[in-house]
């Protein structure tokens, strides 16, 4: 099970989601209480090994927007959340990062079809918290796709067992108000995603 942690923004949970194992970790450089100048991206990210897929977030932001923001930050991936079209990906092609696409469960679930790499699909509005019904997806995205929207430690087996996708996502179930992570509820996800995998 892949399992990525979003909106980190302190050095010591950027540390403690990579000492759990977690797979990827995302720096939200948009409008959002969990928003972070590429510049801290950078420092954040600086110290994350490679293993690990650095992800800057991004919605509503033109290509050229998320390139500068992108390279700046430093990361090895650009996730791009809500209805950017098919051309916005091929505009970012030659950056040679990982592409992840981002949206709710009415766009195209199959992963690829924007040309992405991994696909993530989420609740109606990202970062919310709000758990939906994970289970009306279960069979229907196809490839390398994310589980996301208001998963937590508690939850988050149910809804594996619910979509069954390739990977989870979590943002506000990893946090004791918004945009404040816990590094205690980051290793607890970690830990019951993979077992639940
Ligand atoms: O986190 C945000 O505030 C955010 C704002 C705008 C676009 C995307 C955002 N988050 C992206 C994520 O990947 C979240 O992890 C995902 O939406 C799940 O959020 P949550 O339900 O809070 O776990």
């Amino acid at each position: 099970m892949y399992v990525k942690i979003c909106g980190l923004r302190e050095p010591e949970h950027v540390t403690a989601a990579v000492e759990a194992g977690a797979d990827a970790i995302g720096y939200v450089l948009t409008r959002s209480p969990r928003r972070i100048t590429p510049a801290r991206a950078r420092e954040l990210a600086s110290t994350v090994p490679a293993h690990v897929l650095t992800v800057a977030v991004f919605a509503g932001e033109t290509p050229e927007e998320i390139r500068a923001a992108a390279l700046e930050a430093g990361v090895r991936a650009v996730q791009l959340h809500g209805d950017h079209p098919h051309d916005d990906f091929t505009a970012l092609k030659d950056l040679d990062l990982t592409l992840i696409r981002a949206g709710a469960a009415g766009a195209d679930l199959r992963c690829g079809a924007f040309d992405e790499d991994l696909l993530i699909v989420d609740a109606p509005r990202p970062g919310s918290g709000q758990p939906w019904d994970w289970a009306a997806v279960r069979g229907r995205p196809a490839g390398r796709w994310m589980l996301a929207g208001g998963l937590d430690p508690s939850n988050v087996a149910e809804a594996i067992a619910a979509a069954r996708p390739w990977g989870v996502d979590v943002s506000s179930g990893v946090e004791v108000a918004p945009g404040v992570k816990d590094a205690g509820l980051i290793r607890s996800f970690v830990t019951a995603a993979r077992a639940a995998g």
